[in-house]
């Protein structure tokens, strides 16, 4: 499952927004071809740790590393230039534009006529339409349909396709199956597997901790900005580590001074 070297590596660190202390001395590997849990109360830093990574804030001190190499500017481009995509429910995608469109964003490819640039429709479609069956959209729907007339599975579904045929090498799921119906909950786990089996690091946000652990090799527990537990699903039960959620770090801190 993972070749031991981290795809991802955070090392001590520390995120002051003014004086509230959002991030204590945070470290975590994530590996490529795997998926893990990040939990925690609402509040407890999953997010803003994310958006470290991300690059959307410069962490007060500590490190990242991406494939052994140190971070050492952190901006928005980041996500772009280490291959992370962020799936979450309300963006990501352009209601009143194609699904072809939306498939592109930012990466249109182009043909010139005479010189004269143009965006290239055809592959647009083409492409498009190949990924959005492979992940499991419905027939009737096409390419050239506006993303407004999908469901909230069939968005997330876009947004995964996008993920793979860009070669993204990090997705990020963050509530990926909020406001869904069981069977559309069902099909983005799914995916979300998929992805993994297909070698990315699957990243997977959520405050379910029954409905990530069937999913995940590894589960992140974060509270009041620390990372409070960091276990494999085949050493700890889901009850287990719901236990230590309701009960915070007390209940870790017991178990480390008993072993
Ligand atoms: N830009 C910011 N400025 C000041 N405080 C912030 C900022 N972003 C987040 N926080 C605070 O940092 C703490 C951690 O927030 P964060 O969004 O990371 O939590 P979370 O674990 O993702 O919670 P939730 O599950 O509710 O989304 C919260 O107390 C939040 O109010």
């Amino acid at each position: 499952m993972t070749n031991g070297h981290p795809l991802i590596q955070v090392k001590n660190l520390d995120l002051y927004f003014g004086a509230f202390h959002a991030l204590k001395n945070v470290s975590v590997d994530f590996h490529a071809g795997e998926l893990v849990g990040l939990v925690g109360d609402n509040g407890a830093g999953k997010t803003t740790l994310i958006r470290v990574l991300c690059g959307m804030h410069t962490p007060t001190s500590g490190e990242v590393y991406f494939d052994g190499q140190r971070v050492e500017k952190f901006h928005p481009k980041l996500a772009i230039d280490q291959g992370i995509e962020t799936i979450q429910q309300s963006v990501g995608l352009c209601d009143n534009l194609s699904i072809a469109r939306n498939f592109y964003l930012g990466r249109e490819p182009v043909r010139r006529i005479l010189g004269i640039p143009f965006l290239d429709f055809t592959t647009m479609r083409d492409k498009s339409t190949r990924v959005i069956r492979q992940f499991g959209l419905r027939d009737n729907v096409s390419a050239d349909d506006e993303v407004e007339r999908l469901s909230g599975g069939e968005r997330q579904s876009v947004k995964i396709g996008r993920a793979v045929e860009f070669r993204n090498r990090v997705v990020i799921m963050d509530e990926p199956t909020n406001h869904l119906s069981v069977r559309e909950r069902e099909h983005v786990n799914e995916l979300a597997v998929q992805l993994k089996k297909q070698g990315l690091l699957v990243i997977y946000i959520t405050h379910d901790i029954f409905q990530v652990h069937k999913l995940a090799d590894r589960i992140v527990i974060m509270e009041n900005g620390e990372k409070i537990e960091d276990a494999s699903t085949s050493k700890m039960t889901a009850e287990q580590l719901e236990e230590v959620i309701r009960q915070g770090g007390r209940v870790v801190e017991r178990r480390e001074a008993l072993s």
